[in-house]
């Protein structure tokens, strides 16, 4: 046999990348796919020649091969999720004599699908495991949040952070009041956490969400034949379930007074009578109130017990409102699409600067919440890496809020020219003669002001 015939052939190369263990695609420099193996194709249920000179995210969920040939960087090991199930994935770019990329090829692991979903499954079953143990734990404790879960960077924020590490340990009633989204209740978490009741429950009721007729019995327990349909062996109420940790009552201003007298007994005399039950029970428990009702208001009006109020108003705890904060938005933002994208396999890795412009200028009336639902859908919208205005709900593209205290008259005066202009211009597909005669100036007018605003 001569030299010549063990040089590796054309026909050879075809074969082994064709069968090659990995999954490989191969672009041009502008993201182009110019080879796809068969396995790869047949998983992603494309034909190999059809997808010759379409552009890799037209073909590859969550690729990000055209980036690698933009930044000429290699991405190594990283993790793609793609038709349900997470990959790993290798890109590198192709440079050619004089250091340019003319492309990039990757490498996906895990060519065939049945090992792929042994070896998948068995992730699952792991991480099942595991957040079966952490559920465990929180079960356990009621512990959900702590103060690191508690995003923010502003002035207030900080202040109430403080606030909570010295006012944890410290035993007494505490009012968070707060509209509604804001995170009363991860305050009531945090605080919980770092007192000395940490490791015995957190117990939480919602006031507003149990019928009046049954809130007695669900802050107090009841004994076995209490009354018709009453379980067998009796029911523990929230209070005995807290025994020892603390008890977080939400929307306090929603419950009935005759109930709230029966809370103040419990609170005062700290012993509880169970439905039925003929001696009282002594309890151990911290109370955390929570209200976004105006109970001063509410005690004029005879609807909230002067007495109630005093006993759990001993240290308060106002939370703003998310406009209070609008610094705030960037951190938070940022936050939900990273918790967003972990959970949905998602790459999304920032938002652009008009995007964060609308979300800084709406007033959030659902304050966190809201900002969370906003994000979430938005992600799922998103085809791109970054988050923009398109995939932002309209309501939220056409409200305009003044940021108060953030900018100047003349600042807030030239946004809301310019919020005006876009959208009489995306109203009215571009048309400058329509938008200027909406707007109420000459033509040449509106195109001084597209320049200066650099629109377009
Ligand atoms: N500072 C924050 N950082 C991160 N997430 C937050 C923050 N504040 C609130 N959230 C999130 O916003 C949502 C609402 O928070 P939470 O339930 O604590 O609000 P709330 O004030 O108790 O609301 P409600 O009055 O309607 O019960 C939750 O999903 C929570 O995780």
């Amino acid at each position: 046999m001569g030299v010549k015939d063990s040089l590796l052939t054309e026909e050879m190369m075809d074969t082994i990348i064709a069968n090659a263990f990995e999954w490989i695609v191969v672009v041009n420099h502008e993201g182009n796919i110019i080879y796809m193996n068969d396995s790869y194709c047949e998983f992603i249920g494309v034909d190999n020649k059809e997808v010759i000179g379409k552009h890799v995210t037209e073909v590859i969920e969550n690729t990000r091969m055209h980036e690698v040939v933009k930044a000429g960087k290699e991405e190594l090991a990283d993790l793609q999720y793609i038709k349900g199930n997470y990959m790993i994935a290798n890109r590198v770019p192709i440079f050619n004599k004089n250091g340019e990329v003319i492309g990039a090829y990757g490498t996906v692991i895990f060519r065939d699908t049945s090992e792929w979903d042994k070896m998948n499954s068995h992730v699952k079953s792991m991480l099942g495991r595991i957040r079966n143990y952490l559920q465990e734990y929180e079960q356990q404790t009621g512990v959900k949040y702590t103060l690191e879960d508690i995003i923010g960077n502003s002035k207030l924020i900080k202040l109430l952070k403080d606030k909570v590490k010295q006012i944890a340990a410290s035993d007494v009633s505490i009012l968070i009041r707060g509209e509604s989204g804001t995170g009363k209740e991860l305050f009531a978490h945090s605080i919980h956490q770092l007192s000395n009741r940490s490791q015995m429950p957190f117990i939480k009721l919602n006031c507003a969400a149990i019928p009046e007729h049954l809130l007695e019995s669900e802050l107090f327990g009841y004994e076995e034949g209490a009354f018709t349909g009453a379980k067998k062996g009796g029911k523990k109420g929230k209070f005995m379930l807290a025994d020892g940790g603390t008890l977080f009552l939400d929307e306090i201003g929603d419950m009935s007074l005759p109930m709230q007298i029966k809370l103040l007994r419990a609170l005062q005399e700290g012993e509880v009578e169970p439905v039925g039950a003929i001696k009282p029970i002594q309890v151990n428990v911290r109370v955390i109130a929570a209200t976004n009702r105006p109970l001063e208001k509410m005690m004029e009006e005879k609807r909230f017990r002067d007495d109630l109020y005093y006993r759990i108003h001993v240290i308060p705890f106002q939370i703003p409102s998310l406009r209070e904060r609008t610094e705030d938005i960037s951190l938070l933002v940022e936050h939900f699409i990273q918790k967003i994208c972990k959970r949905t396999g998602r790459r999304i890795t920032s938002v652009t600067e008009d995007a964060l412009d609308v979300l800084s200028r709406y007033r959030w009336p659902g304050n966190i919440r809201e900002l969370e639902n906003v994000i979430q859908a938005a992600v799922h919208l998103s085809t791109g890496e970054k988050l923009t205005v398109e995939v932002l709900p309209d309501y939220m593209r056409d409200s305009y809020s003044i940021p108060i205290g953030s900018k100047s008259l003349k600042e807030t005066l030239e946004d809301a020219e310019k919020q005006a202009i876009i959208q009489t211009l995306e109203k009215y597909q571009n048309d400058k003669l329509v938008t200027a005669k909406q707007l109420g100036i000459s033509k040449s007018s509106l195109y001084e002001k597209l320049k200066k605003h650099k629109i377009q």
